[in-house]
């Protein structure tokens, strides 16, 4: 390779390395601000003071500020703090030479970078020399730095070097002798020495807020690292231990630290903020957030303080320039052309003072904005902050409430709980000593059941011998009541024969009182009768009465008669039913018996056989009591008959018969059938309706005269049509009444039948029994010249009836071969109970007004006769009347 090309080469490489330098250096401080093609002459001037190497060593060691301020006190190396105040090194040193001082700078630098084992230059190199011994040093310290930055740097290794470089510094000043570094008064001392255009590019750099550390920070903490205390080495702000936070916020470590320090401070806590999403900041981490922020706020405030003053001592420069260019002015209007150059210069000076002022009232300018910026930033970082302080203190208030009121929550559920404890230990201690004293009864009590056990099986054994013995007695009298039993047996069957026996005795003594029975009843006056008036004189206890003719007092007018019995006004229905009674049982034993009652209208038949109308029990007729009785008596023997109850109920109307309970409601017409047999149905289509109580009797009855009160009403209209009388319909009444103006006609009967048919549970035979119950028609005379037509008719029809029963009654008392049952269809429906074994009661009804002497005259005279008549076995108890006397009463 030729020589020349060599140096060519060598040359492009230094100016490549060079170019690195400035561009690291313009990185380090930007300030700086040099072009990276610059010359080699112009890197040498802006390195030729020696700042930039004390910069170079506070930026890169920033650990170590306290040696490197100790080293610079004591060999001129500049601290920054000074370079920032703006070069006033030379006032600290004691009024040093800035060559000298410069020069000590260089060393120390040099000293420094050889101690720290890298290549180094020598002052001539940077004078005058080679520069690119420079350009290495400072590329290998980069390159140095580099390294240890990209490691985990021990921030108290530039500390180490530094010292170690002290030491060597210290061994230098002894060589270079103390008198030289100190205590001389710089020639330049009292001048105000212009900084040089690097100088003024290092003081904006070291000036900016990165920058401007206290100075009084190095001068009064030597030995106290103020910087670690804010350093975070790992972890968060908020992990920070409360001692490691107030030691931050101890005033002295606030007013010592680095603004830079301050500002990561800050800068790692709002980090911390935003990483958390929440934006929560804890409480101790804003306190020192605060501190911090108003150290900063302090600092501006100082730096804004500086800034004025150093505008203050520009201006003041600025009037001593235009003072001192007036002076020059002055001498240059009377010089020569040396003077003329020196103006020039002067001017040329002028020039550079003006624009120096120029820029540095820019620079002022931009530090103001910069510093109102800041402010402002501040300012809003501060509000913000404090809002954001008033939210988290609200929070934590809020939270601390809710804290405290969970605090008394919990405390009053323990408080709850132990009480709950307290009372279940209570409980439990109360249960169990139930349970022990439990268990001690049921202990005593197993001993008590075991002795009672003991004392049963003694007993049971005891029993079992009672038990077999009971057995043994038991069994002798098993054998004893077999044999009572069979007596009883033959006895049962001796039962029936007796009651048979019974029977026939008690028919006989029936016969034996008479077949044919009249009871007289009087029926006492009603009100509005003249009571005075009364045609009963005498009414005696055994069935004598005797009648008073009104119009003959005295004996002459009287007349006794004798019946059966006879009832006087005050008789109760019972007493009339108690005589009537033992022909109620002989009709469940088998017989017939018809019961009726005669006499004239209004004298009480109805009352007797019914009752009046809506009766109460004690008014019941001898309809009820006899229903009454029949149904209680085959209750009483159900053991050994069986009995079966039907009613018939017909009405004679016109010697016509017809069926009152048909189905349909019509009133048939009916046949009479002459039977023979005993006991046979007389009406064989008239309805049967089976009945179990008096009360079905009575619903039936109640039918049967709604249905006759039906072929009443017809009868009523066909009768008013062509007759002047008046029907009423009493449902009550058994019979139909027809009210003239005169005198009362009934013109039909209506008859009840019970027929009851009983089965002998033992023998099996069968009985029959029939019970006709008939209110007969009155029995007034009828005064022919009084009716006509239809109702003359019906009128005869009734006499002819009473007529035929008058003449069936004289044939059986003849006993005659024929008894004419067939002349009326009364004596027919009525034959079966009238003759044979059959049984009458006649009621015969009195009415004591002396009105109806004449009617209650003719009533008695013929049933006086009636119950003279011998029906059957029975016999008249009086000794016959001539029939034709008979036949005379028969209206
Ligand atoms: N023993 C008595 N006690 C009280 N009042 C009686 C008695 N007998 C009849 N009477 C009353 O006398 C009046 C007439 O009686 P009842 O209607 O029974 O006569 P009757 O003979 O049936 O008449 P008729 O032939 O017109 O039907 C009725 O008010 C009745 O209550």
């Amino acid at each position: 390779m030729p020589p020349g090309e060599d140096n060519a080469n060598l040359d492009a490489d230094m100016a490549k390395k060079r170019s690195e330098v400035i561009e690291w250096l313009n990185g380090l401080f930007p300030d700086f601000s040099m072009a990276p093609d610059a010359s080699e002459e112009e890197l040498r001037a802006a390195l030729f003071d020696g700042a930039v190497f004390c910069a170079i060593i506070r930026r890169l060691s920033p650990g170590s500020a306290e040696e490197v301020e100790s080293l610079a006190a004591q060999s001129f190396l500049v601290p920054e703090s000074d370079i920032i105040c703006g070069f006033m090194l030379q006032v600290k040193s004691g009024g040093c030479s800035p060559s000298r001082r410069r020069l000590g700078n260089i060393k120390k630098f040099i000293s420094v970078v050889e101690h720290m084992g890298l290549p180094t230059f020598k002052v001539s190199d940077l004078e005058q020399g080679r520069i690119s011994a420079v350009v290495v040093c400072l590329l290998c310290l980069r390159d140095h730095f580099k390294s240890d930055l990209g490691e985990d740097r021990d921030t108290n290794a530039p500390a180490k070097w530094v010292i170690e470089a002290k030491k060597k510094l210290e061994a230098i000043d002894v060589l270079q002798g103390d008198s030289t570094l100190s205590g001389q008064q710089s020639p330049v001392l009292g001048e105000e020495r212009r900084p040089s255009l690097m100088e003024a590019k290092l003081q904006r750099v070291l000036r900016s807020p990165v920058m401007s550390e206290p100075s009084s920070a190095v001068a009064h903490n030597a030995g106290h690292k103020f910087h670690e205390v804010f350093q975070l080495k790992q972890g968060r702000y908020s992990d920070l231990p409360p001692a490691k936070i107030s030691e931050m916020m101890k005033s002295n470590s606030l007013d010592n630290a680095p603004t830079q320090s301050l500002l990561s401070v800050v800068n790692g806590i709002l980090d911390e903020s935003i990483e958390r999403k929440n934006g929560e900041i804890p409480q101790r981490v804003a306190c020192l957030l605060r501190k911090v922020v108003q150290e900063i706020e302090r600092r501006i405030s100082t730096q804004a303080e500086h800034i004025r003053n150093q505008n203050n001592l520009i201006k003041a420069r600025e009037e001593k320039y235009q003072s001192r260019i007036k002076l020059l002015e002055t001498l240059a209007t009377g010089t020569n052309e040396e003077t003329q150059m020196e103006k020039s210069r002067t001017e040329e000076r002028k020039k550079v003072s003006e624009e120096d002022v120029v820029r540095l009232m820019k620079e002022k300018e931009d530090s103001d904005n910069i510093v109102s910026k800041l402010k402002e930033d501040l300012k809003t970082t501060k509000r913000s902050y404090e809002q954001h302080c008033q939210q988290q203190e609200t929070k934590a208030k809020q939270t601390q409430e809710e804290l405290e009121r969970r605090v008394k929550e919990v405390e009053f559920l323990l408080a709850e709980s132990r009480k709950r404890t307290k009372e279940l230990e209570a409980f439990s201690a109360s249960k169990s000593q139930n349970w022990n004293q439990k268990a001690h009864v049921v202990h005593n009590f197993i001993g008590l059941q075991l002795l009672s056990v003991q004392e049963l099986r003694m007993s049971s054994d005891s029993i079992k011998n009672e038990v077999t013995s009971t057995q043994k007695r038991w069994s002798e009298e098993f054998t004893t009541f077999a044999q009572k039993l069979k007596v009883l047996t033959d006895a049962v069957k001796n039962y029936h024969t007796v009651l048979a026996e019974n029977r026939k005795l008690y028919n006989e003594v029936q016969e034996l009182k008479g077949n044919i029975r009249v009871y007289c009843r009087i029926r006492p006056f009603l009100p509005g009768e003249n009571r005075k008036s009364n045609t009963i004189n005498y009414i005696g206890e055994d069935g004598e009465l005797v009648l008073v003719n009104p119009s003959k007092p005295g004996k002459d007018g009287q007349k006794m008669f004798k019946f059966n019995k006879v009832y006087g006004p005050a008789a109760s229905q019972e007493e009339v039913f108690l005589d009537t009674q033992p022909l109620i049982r002989s009709v469940l034993d088998g017989y017939n018996v018809c019961i009726f009652a005669y006499g004239q209208t209004g004298s009480g038949k109805t009352y007797t056989m019914t009752g009046p109308d809506s009766p109460t029990e004690e008014e019941w007729g001898v309809n009820y009591r006899a229903l009454n009785d029949l149904f209680h008596i085959s209750r009483t023997r159900r053991d050994t008959f069986m009995y079966e109850v039907g009613v018939q109920m017909v009405e004679i109307y016109n010697e016509q018969v017809r069926d009152l309970l048909s189905n349909d409601g019509s009133v048939k017409k009916l046949g009479i059938v002459n039977t023979s047999k005993p006991n046979g149905l007389a009406v064989p289509d008239a309805s049967m309706r089976p009945v179990q109580s008096t009360s079905d009797v009575m619903n039936l009855m109640q039918t049967g005269l709604t249905n006759r009160a039906m072929s009443a009403t017809a009868l009523n209209e066909r009768s008013s049509r062509s007759h002047r009388f008046l029907f009423m319909i009493s449902y009550m009444k058994m019979n139909c009444q027809m009210i003239s103006q005169c005198c009362l006609y009934v013109f039909c009967y209506s008859i009840v039948t019970v027929h009851v048919r009983g089965v002998d549970l033992k023998t099996g035979a069968t009985l029959r029994g029939s019970l006709h119950l008939v209110d007969l028609a009155g029995s007034e005379r009828v005064d022919r010249s009084e009716v006509t037509g239809d109702r003359l008719k019906e009128a005869q029809h009734i006499n002819k009836s009473l007529s035929a029963l008058g003449d069936v009654i004289f044939a059986l008392s003849q006993k005659s071969p024929h008894v004419p049952y067939r002349n009326s269809k009364l004596t027919q429906v009525l034959q079966s109970s009238l003759g044979g074994h059959a049984k009458t009661l006649m009621f015969v009804q009195i009415n004591p007004d002396a009105g109806s002497y004449s009617e209650t005259l003719s009533t008695l005279k013929f049933a006086e006769r009636v119950s003279g008549v011998e029906l059957g076995a029975a016999r008249s108890q009086k000794d016959g009347k001539d029939v034709k006397d008979l036949m005379e009463q028969i209206p």
